[in-house]
Formats: structure tokens, C-alpha cells, sequence
């Protein structure tokens, strides 16, 4: 089962691992074609009904396959007005090869005939609301004809990710959809059909998994959450370095509670970065006041770069998590009290795969086994894991994702705190395996993107100004 939404997704991802989009609407209307096959006799009539999308574009490629059908074309809405290049194209090569195709300007003028069988194509996945003219009177129309009715991808007028229809839809005897089902199709007669998108686009976190962020053009203030780092005490550039990339990562705010000692240092980082520090050189039980009263006040809390392994301050995580039931990304040295912490906080944690062991975890070798290995233990300890390794694995105990950007340059200390950051800034707003998923394709991009440039010798810090890129895209993509 795919929403329309990750289906988006799923595409660009396909789209930048050399699969581009016009070859899947190939493959959909190759499917779409041999479904109308399955119900139609051998000289059956045809009627193609054509929306300006690329739902509609599917049905410009099926008539090339149903050449031996009385097969007739017939587009809602003016060549001009097609909505994408690849369907644009596909209707140019129509009237090239002087198919039958009819353009209807206005749904007064729409005649189907009388078809044996006849082809929905007008909405798919990019319905909104309503069917407007002239679908809605195409729709009624293939309704009271007697044609079987096959519908490419989703019955026009439904929207595929709630199975609702606003108004007028298709009622259709069966839909061809594309490669996985989609959640409002239950009740339908459905054939799922493969049309060639790679596992890899599904399986590895690619620029389509940004979709989930709204870009930085269109945002507003508090689009972004407000992000507290608990770090520092016997290491003080840890803090900085997140807190840092938590503000890459467009967070509205980004605070830092640390040892006072520390504090300086992390303003000697960045100046914009805001302290809140507690006494003393590391945290103890007795900061918890003032870590649950800010943590309280931000949308999501990065616990742990720098903090170190003392006992009293492993006692204080265990305290504060124990009735926290905000979200926080876990890293670093917090990571270890997460599995005998009985909290109803959501947590993100991001253990490499030393620390995935320390926590009780699966090891191992292969990433591809370990796949499954940390869903079933992010399931058993109830919270997202993103275990960091050459191939990251990304679960929230349900379903299980790889990312394989990042290199090996990026073994030196303090990329793992950035990467805690930038996870705070998104769980701050996104859900947490979608945060988890972003975080590391975006840190990773980041680091070859240097790499690619300078060569090896980078430093955590060399990947804070690239965030932004990595993250939203930048023009040239
Ligand atoms: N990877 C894949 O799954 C592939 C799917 N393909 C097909 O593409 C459609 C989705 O195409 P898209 O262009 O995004 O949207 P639509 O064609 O569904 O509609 C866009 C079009 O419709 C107008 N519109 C929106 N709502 C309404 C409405 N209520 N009434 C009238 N008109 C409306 C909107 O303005 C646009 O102009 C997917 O379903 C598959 O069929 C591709 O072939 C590639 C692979
Ligand atoms: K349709």
C-alpha cells in the first residue's frame, strides 16, 4: 500500500536513479492497454478519456498499444493546456502518427460514441477536491454508458489516499493501478501493475524524500520548531556542532542547555548560538529542573553530544526520559539508558553500530541483514532507530530504510553530532522515521559533496554551510 504522496516520492527517486518519469508512464500505459485487452473482444470500440495530466498521459501511450482496437482519443481540455512535458509529448506523437484523437473544448460537445469498453484517464493521483468541468460531465457520461469500465491508476474523482470521492466519480468495473496499491482502493476490482520502478527508489533515501519539507521560499516563521540541545561536559564542541546543524536544518530556534564551563565554548562556535547553562562540569539529577523546564518549551530536544558516560549523568538521563513525553533525538552517550527507560516520549535514536550492540541490539555484518534485524528491535524497544554505518538503516519498527550516501572521509569525530542536529531540527516538525530518513541522506549528500570537491581531510564543521543545499536541493538539481 502507497499514499499518493510517497508515491511522489518514490518516482524522484526512480526519476535520479536514471528512471525517469516518461519511461514509468511507458510502462503504466503498456499496463493500462493490456487490462483494456483482458475485457475487450477483438473488435471491440474504444473510448480513450483523456485528462490534461499525466493520468491522462498513460492513455496518450495506451492507444499506441491498442492499434488493432477501433481506439479513439479523446482529450479534456485544449494540447495546450496539458499540464507535464512527458504527456505533452505523448499526445504530440498521437497526432504525428494520426491516431484517432478528438479534443474536446467543452463538455457539451462530448460525444463517446457508444464504446464497448472505455478507458478513464482523466484524474489520477492529482485530483483535488470536486471533479470540475468537463471532467464531471465526461465522468457522467462514461457512467451511463454500457462500456466496461477500466480506470488507469485511480477511478477519476477518487482520491486515492482516502477512497472518498468529493462528488461525481467513476464508477469503474476495474482499475489498473500502478505499482502498489493504493489505501482508498478496497473495494474496487484492482490489478496492481509493476511498471518498472526499482526497489532502490523505495528502499534508499533519495531527493524525493524531501518532499516532506516545505521549501525554504515558501516557508514561514514556525514552519520549523524550536530545538534544545543537552550536551557538553568533558567535550564541548559536540553541543556546538548540533546546535549548529539544527539551525542548518532551518530550525525557528535553537537553544543549548550545558555545563556553564562549556557554554563559553559553544558561543565561541557560533555567536547566534543561546545558552542556557546549568552549574557544575557535567549533568546531574540536580539539573533536571532546569532541563525539564526548557525542554517543555521546544518542540524537540537533542539529548546527549558530548555528555560523556559519568554515572550521575547517565542517572540523569534515565530520570529526565523516564517522564518526558515530548520527542528527542538520543545520541551518543544517552544512547545506552534508552532500553531499560520505560518513557512515553518519542525518541530518534542514532547509534552507530558499536552503540547499536551497547543498547542490546542485533549485529549484523551485512547491512542488507540488517534490515529487518533493526525493525524488529526498534518494535521491541518502541522507539526509531537510525544506525549509522556506510549504508545507514532507518526504522520505526514497522518498515525498514537504507540511505547510502556519505563516505569514508566522514569517519572523523563530530559528523555524528551534526547529524543528531539536523534529526532534532526535523523531528521537530516531521515524523520520526521520516526525520531519520532526511538526517542522514542530507548529511551524507553533504559529505560527498565535499569530498567530491576538496578530497578527503574534512572536518564535521566543513558540513554545516552544505546542510542547506543537501536538504532542500539547490537550483542546478
Ligand atoms: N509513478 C507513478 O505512479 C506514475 C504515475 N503516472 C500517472 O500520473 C498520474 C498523476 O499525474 P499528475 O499529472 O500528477 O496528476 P493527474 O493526471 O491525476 O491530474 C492533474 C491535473 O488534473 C487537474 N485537476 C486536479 N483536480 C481536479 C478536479 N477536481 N477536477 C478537474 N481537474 C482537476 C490538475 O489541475 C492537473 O491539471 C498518476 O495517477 C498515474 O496515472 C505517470 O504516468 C508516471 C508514473
Ligand atoms: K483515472
Amino acid at each position: 500500500m502507497i499514499t499518493a504522496e510517497r508515491m511522489a516520492a518514490v518516482d524522484e527517486n526512480a526519476t535520479a536513479l536514471g528512471v525517469p518519469r516518461k519511461q514509468l508512464m511507458e510502462s503504466g500505459g503498456n499496463a493500462a492497454a493490456r487490462t483494456v485487452r483482458d475485457v475487450a473482444a477483438p473488435d471491440d470500440s474504444v473510448a480513450l478519456v483523456c485528462g490534461r495530466g499525466n493520468n491522462g498521459g498513460d492513455a496518450f501511450v495506451a492507444a499506441r498499444f491498442l492499434d488493432d482496437y477501433d481506439a479513439t482519443v479523446h482529450l479534456l481540455g485544449r494540447p495546450e493546456t496539458i499540464t507535464t512535458d512527458i504527456a505533452r509529448e505523448n499526445w504530440a506523437a498521437l497526432e504525428r502518427g494520426e491516431y484517432d484523437t478528438r479534443v474536446v473544448r467543452d463538455s457539451r460537445n462530448l460525444d463517446l460514441g457508444d464504446p464497448d469498453v472505455a478507458v478513464d484517464a482523466m484524474l489520477g493521483t492529482g485530483v483535488t477536491g470536486a471533479l470540475r468541468e468537463p471532467e464531471r460531465s465526461a465522468a457522467a457520461a462514461i457512467n451511463e454508458s454500457d462500456a466496461t469500465v477500466v480506470a488507469v491508476d485511480v477511478p477519476s474523482g477518487v482520491d486515492a489516499d482516502t477512497g472518498e470521492a468529493a462528488g461525481v466519480a467513476v464508477d469503474a468495473d476495474h482499475v489498473v493501478t500502478f505499482h502498489d496499491a493504493k489505501p482508498g482502493l478496497d473495494d474496487w476490482d484492482v490489478t496492481v501493475a509493476d511498471i518498472g520502478i526499482p526497489e532502490a527508489a523505495e528502499l534508499f533515501a533519495g531527493p524525493g524524500d524531501r518532499r516532506v519539507l516545505t521549501r525554504p521560499g515558501d516557508a514561514h516563521k514556525g514552519d520549523f520548531g524550536e530545538v534544545l540541545v543537552v550536551g557538553g561536559g568533558p567535550y564541548t564542541g559536540a553541543p556546538a556542532l548540533a546546535a549548529q546543524a539544527a539551525m542548518r536544518a532551518g530550525a525557528d530556534l535553537v537553544r543549548v542547555a550545558c555545563p556553564r564551563a562549556v557554554a563559553r565554548e559553544v558561543q565561541g562556535f557560533e555567536a547566534g548560538l543561546i545558552c542556557r547553562p546549568f552549574d557544575g562540569d557535567r549533568l546531574t539529577p540536580e539539573d533536571l529542573d532546569h532541563v525539564r523546564a526548557l525542554a517543555a518549551a521546544h518542540d524537540a530536544v537533542v539529548f546527549g553530544p558530548g555528555l560523556g558516560t559519568h554515572e550521575a549523568t547517565l542517572a540523569a538521563v534515565r530520570e529526565f526520559l523516564a517522564d518526558y513525553d515530548g520527542r528527542a533525538v538520543i545520541d551518543a552517550d544517552a544512547l545506552q539508558v534508552v532500553p531499560e527507560v520505560d518513557t512515553d516520549a518519542t525518541l530518534l535514536c542514532t547509534p552507530h553500530q558499536g552503540e547499536l550492540r551497547g543498547m542490546g541490539g542485533p549485529s549484523a555484518d551485512d547491512w542488507r541483514d540488517r534490515l529487518d534485524a533493526v525493525t524488529d528491535f526498534a518494535a521491541d524497544i518502541g522507539h526509531t532507530l537510525l544506525v549509522k554505518g556506510a549504508y545507514d538503516v532507518i526504522s520505526d519498527g514497522t518498515a525498514s530504510r537504507a540511505n547510502r550516501t556519505g563516505n569514508p572521509g566522514m569517519t572523523v569525530g563530530g559528523t555524528g553530532d551534526v547529524l543528531a542536529g539536523m534529526a532534532g531540527a526535523l523531528l521537530s516538525t516531521q515524523e520520526p522515521a521520516d526525520a531519520a530518513t532526511l538526517a542522514a541522506y542530507a548529511n551524507g549528500l553533504a559529505g560527498d559533496r565535499i569530498v567530491d570537491r576538496q578530497g578527503y581531510g574534512l572536518l564535521a564543521s566543513d558540513l554545516l554551510p552544505e546542510l542547506p543545499r543537501a536538504l532542500w536541493g539547490g537550483r542546478d538539481e
